[in-house]
């Protein structure tokens, strides 16, 4: 079995949590209050920022020049494409500037961040890999399991869409190829930070459930 195989078997209650907590069984009937996908508009908005910035430093710290230049695409893509998605919904549903850091976007962020930084490389991949993977589940899920006039569907169909599926394909291989070349305990380090970043996605979208804040 492969690293992403055994990483997604790691994460599996994780996700099932994910799928069945009210943000996205909300979002997917097309009922979720305004107020909480506000509040995680802006709160995503802050996060691809850093995102990205995880990202490029990852391509810019891993040795393999195909896999610096597709870090480097991601990084773009987070900027350009996410964000160009999000100043579509900031002017659809009324957001004028971000509003401040909530707590759980300033813990994943930093420790995306942190990671990208100061772990070793094949670790970091790991830990941003939920960010694509994790997305292109859900997004799967909800376009299957939604209705057509669903206020929350260009949302749903960027992450269910071909083009992201290309780098989540991208981004799985990279993993596995790098999780090739680690010892066992490397690999455990590469499933620990994967798994964190698992459970800091499903607190994001909790997060903004809750409208939690300071
Ligand atoms: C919190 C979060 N995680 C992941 C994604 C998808 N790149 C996102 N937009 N926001």
């Amino acid at each position: 079995m492969n690293w992403t195989n055994k990483a997604w078997l790691a994460i599996t209650p994780i996700y099932t949590r994910i799928q069945e907590m009210p943000f996205i069984k909300e979002l997917k009937e097309g009922t979720l209050a305004l107020e909480k996908f506000q509040f995680y508009m802006d709160q995503d908005a802050h996060y691809l920022e850093h995102f990205a910035r995880a990202l490029a430093i990852i391509g810019a710290r891993t040795k393999n020049v195909d896999n610096c230049l597709a870090f480097i695409r991601f990084a773009e893509g987070a900027v350009v494409v996410e964000r160009a998605l999000h100043d579509s919904y900031f002017k659809e549903f009324n957001l004028k500037e971000r509003g401040k850091l909530a707590p759980t976007t300033h813990h994943y962020i930093h420790f995306l961040e942190s990671t990208a930084s100061l772990a070793q490389v094949e670790v970091a991949m790991a830990a941003v890999l939920p960010c694509f993977w994790i997305y292109k589940e859900i997004g799967d899920f909800i376009y299957k399991n939604t209705a057509e006039n669903n206020p929350y569907k260009n949302w749903i169909d960027t992450y269910a869409g071909e083009e992201f599926g290309k780098s989540v394909t991208s981004a799985l291989a990279i993993c596995n190829a790098a999780a090739e070349n680690c010892t066992p305990e490397q690999q455990e380090a590469m499933t620990e930070a994967f798994i964190a970043a698992s459970n800091l996605e499903f607190m994001f979208w909790d997060s903004a459930y809750k409208l939690h804040q300071w």
